[in-house]
């Protein structure tokens, strides 16, 4: 049985007094839940909200890291240096970083190599623009992605891999994909995983959907066949929000 993840994704927003007044915010309410709780958090937090979150059932992440162990990187940082602190999740290829910051299918297919070979889970994002969806291109965009970020992971790793399929002209925008959309094109990712591994691991690896998630719209969402779980951006930054989404 396949548990699902609800995990909140800060982009760059918070500050460390204002992180850690969140935690205690919600740590109480958060705790009854069946689903994985993550907070995907600006790196200069982390070590911070690992002590704070210890001991808690919300669990750690950060939002990006380098393929390479270490070396002349300005700006980076590798996985041994998550690790250290006891990170748990990362999110690869979010299209923020797809978009802004030059992220290919070639460095996030490094990237989750780097972070399984850390036991970091990765949380892989996949999805297509609006003029891709538009011209029906979006099972070949998202294929394409899946087929490249995965190459040379093994079954064992895809099984623990956690992937989240946010179209990007969802996100931010208030435009949430319908319930049907989302879990046509995460079947449709199944479908890609098993033709590439086999069923047993399609059937383990965790999909999450993303985009303009939000309390009104949660439980739909999460009550459609393949969606495993919510990987959610501004109203993860709402502690009562982020509360209703746990508790769906
Ligand atoms: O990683 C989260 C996604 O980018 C969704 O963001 P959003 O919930 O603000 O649309």
């Amino acid at each position: 049985m396949r548990i699902p993840i609800i995990a909140g994704n800060w982009k760059m927003n918070l500050t460390i007094k204002q992180a850690l007044e969140f935690v205690d915010s919600i740590k109480e309410q958060v705790s009854g839940t069946d689903v994985e709780v993550l907070i995907c958090a600006p790196f200069t937090m982390l070590k911070d909200l690992k002590e704070k979150t210890k001991g808690t059932n919300i669990k750690i992440g950060a939002q990006n890291m380098h393929f390479e162990e270490s070396g002349a990187f300005t700006g980076e940082v590798s996985a041994p240096m998550l690790n250290e602190i006891g990170i748990d999740y990362v999110i690869i290829g979010h299209s923020e970083r797809r978009q802004y910051f030059a992220e290919t299918d070639e460095t996030c297919n490094k990237k989750l190599i780097q972070a399984f070979k850390h036991d970091i889970t990765p949380i892989l994002c996949v999805g297509e623009s609006e003029a891709e969806r538009e011209g029906n291109k979006t099972e070949e965009i998202i294929k394409n992605q899946i087929t490249k970020d995965l190459a040379s992971l093994n079954d064992s790793q895809v099984k623990k891999l956690v992937i989240a399929y946010e179209p990007i002209w969802a996100i931010g925008t208030g435009k949430t994909a319908t319930s049907q959309q989302a879990q046509d094109t995460i079947a449709f990712i199944r479908e890609t995983v098993k033709a590439l591994y086999n069923e047993e691991v399609s059937e383990t690896v965790r999909i999450q959907y993303g985009g303009s998630v939000k309390p009104a719209n949660v439980e739909e969402i999460m009550n459609m066949e393949d969606i495993d779980g919510a990987l959610v951006g501004g109203a993860s930054l709402k502690a009562d929000d982020f509360v209703k989404l746990v508790n769906f």
